[in-house]
């Protein structure tokens, strides 16, 4: 369970001794103020979960502090305190944007348990704004498989679990990289904040800049209000920033700086504001050549690659496709109502002799289409339709030279339908060659040749 920081702000030092005195031994960080104008500024840069505010300040009341609070951040809820019990200062202190009125002197048990309640109100809010951010998923198992692959990157993973340094998961497209970030925040310390997830390829530089860092009103044409950034809602969570290798390279240094100094600076901003999140980083490029050619920042990759974990393609663990099949299969077999569809043997040994260059998503996406296609019952060899160039299931371990000659011969031809010059091109030997093997191995080449138009 992460902390809660309380902002109080009262100009009795007395007062303000008490309270932190009280909260502090129940498990809440306390930071102090005394007036208007350090009450915004410790606002802004501490970012609290809740601020207490007394009513009467040396330089104003609470009802201008408020709004000004409001401005600052207005997802945090503010505690008015006075010591006039009255209704008609109550109702103008909701007004300027309070959640809750307490009279003093305050029983600070009370107190106590409407902090509690307003951060967690709070909590939720922003786990739903992080919901929204993402396209719901649902828990997944990353470790599914008995291979020693994925047993060792369970025994790695299981270790960085508690661990607040940032994670830089590396493989190949669809090979379970989001699934592993999302199981590291579950299991962790912060499974109870937001898991935030953003994709750095999907967005330009400006919208990744202003989705991750938060703008405020009026930085730049069409900030008509101010926006929280995607790193603010991440607060006390983890935030997912998958194909970080395609993160431009202005924006690199203020995610370095976030790293850093736990601080940021929304668009439009004068001031920093503290954060504090996990980082967890995804790529499928080599980060390391990317940083040693200048295309990534070096500081930056040293500093998200200080654990790495790497999950392995699925064809260097081919023991564990009948077991990821079957959790597909009995998941998809039930959202139809076809409980308990299997694989014939066949199937079962394609799947497994298949490269998949797409990983657990090809697997996932073969077999649905398979189970809608095929007319029910087991799967079959038949029913599966691989999606790569190669539709043939590899194998090629056990090929003789000449059998993987024939096969790849055969594969450029049907591309370059049947037409030798342009076979001979992407095979790169000359045409002559290719005649001649074509004689030596047997392959009519008009059989690639496509009649239809
Ligand atoms: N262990 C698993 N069990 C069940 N489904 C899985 C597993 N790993 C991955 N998947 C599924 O495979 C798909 C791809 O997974 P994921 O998005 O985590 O891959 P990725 O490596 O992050 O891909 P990309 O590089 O394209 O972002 C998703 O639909 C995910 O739910």
């Amino acid at each position: 369970m992460t902390r809660t920081r309380i902002l109080l702000v009262d100009d009795e030092p007395g007062v303000r001794l008490g309270m932190r005195g009280y909260l502090s031994a129940h498990h809440f960080d306390v930071d102090e103020a005394q007036s208007i104008a350090e009450a915004q500024e410790v606002f802004r840069t501490h970012r609290p979960d809740v601020a207490v505010v007394d009513y009467r300040l040396t330089d104003g009341t609470a009802l201008e502090l408020l709004p000004r609070l409001k401005e600052i951040d207005a997802a945090v809820p503010l505690v008015v305190l006075t010591g006039h019990g009255s209704i008609e200062l109550a109702v103008q202190a909701v007004k300027e944007g309070a959640e809750q009125f307490l009279t003093k002197p305050v029983e600070l048990a009370v107190l106590k348990v409407v902090l509690e309640r307003l951060v967690a109100q709070r909590r939720e809010r922003q786990r739903l704004r992080a919901d929204q951010s993402r396209t719901a998923r649902t828990s997944v198992n990353p470790f599914l498989g008995g291979s020693a692959a994925i047993r060792s990157l369970r025994a790695e993973a299981e270790r960085m679990q508690h661990s607040d340094s940032p994670v830089l998961v590396t493989g190949e497209t669809g090979s379970g990289k989001s699934v592993l970030a999302r199981w590291l925040h579950e299991g962790g310390p912060r499974a109870d904040a937001p898991f935030v997830d953003l994709n750095c390829a999907a967005l330009s530089r400006d919208l990744l800049d202003s989705e991750l860092f938060g703008h405020e009103k009026g930085a730049f044409t069409g900030a008509v209000a101010a926006k929280q950034g995607l790193l603010e809602v991440a607060d006390r969570g983890t935030l997912f920033l998958d194909e970080i290798g395609d993160m431009d390279l202005t924006v690199q240094p203020k995610l370095l700086k976030v790293l850093e100094e736990k601080r940021f600076r929304r668009l439009g901003d004068v001031r920093d504001r503290r954060v504090d999140v996990r980082l967890i980083a995804a790529t499928h490029q080599d980060l390391n050549a990317a940083a040693r050619e200048k295309r990534f920042r070096g500081d930056l990759y040293f500093r998200v690659s200080t654990l790495i974990l790497h999950v392995p393609a699925l064809r260097e663990r081919p023991e564990d496709i009948p077991e990821l099949a079957r959790h597909f299969l009995a998941e998809m077999g039930g959202a139809r109502g076809r409980a308990g569809v299997g694989l014939q043997a066949d199937a079962e040994s394609a799947l497994m002799r298949y490269p998949w260059p797409g990983n657990i998503r090809e697997l996932r996406n073969v077999l649905e289409r398979a189970v809608l296609l095929s007319g029910g019952g087991p799967l079959s060899r038949g029913d599966l339709r691989f999606e790569s160039a190669t539709d043939e299931p590899s194998g090629d371990d056990n090929l003789t030279l000449e059998e993987l000659e024939r096969r790849h011969i055969e594969r450029v031809l049907r591309r370059e339908n049947g037409h030798v010059e342009r076979a001979a091109l992407r095979l790169g030997i000359p045409r002559s060659s290719l005649y001649e093997r074509l004689k030596r191995l047997g392959i009519n080449r008009s059989g690639f040749q496509k009649s239809d138009p």
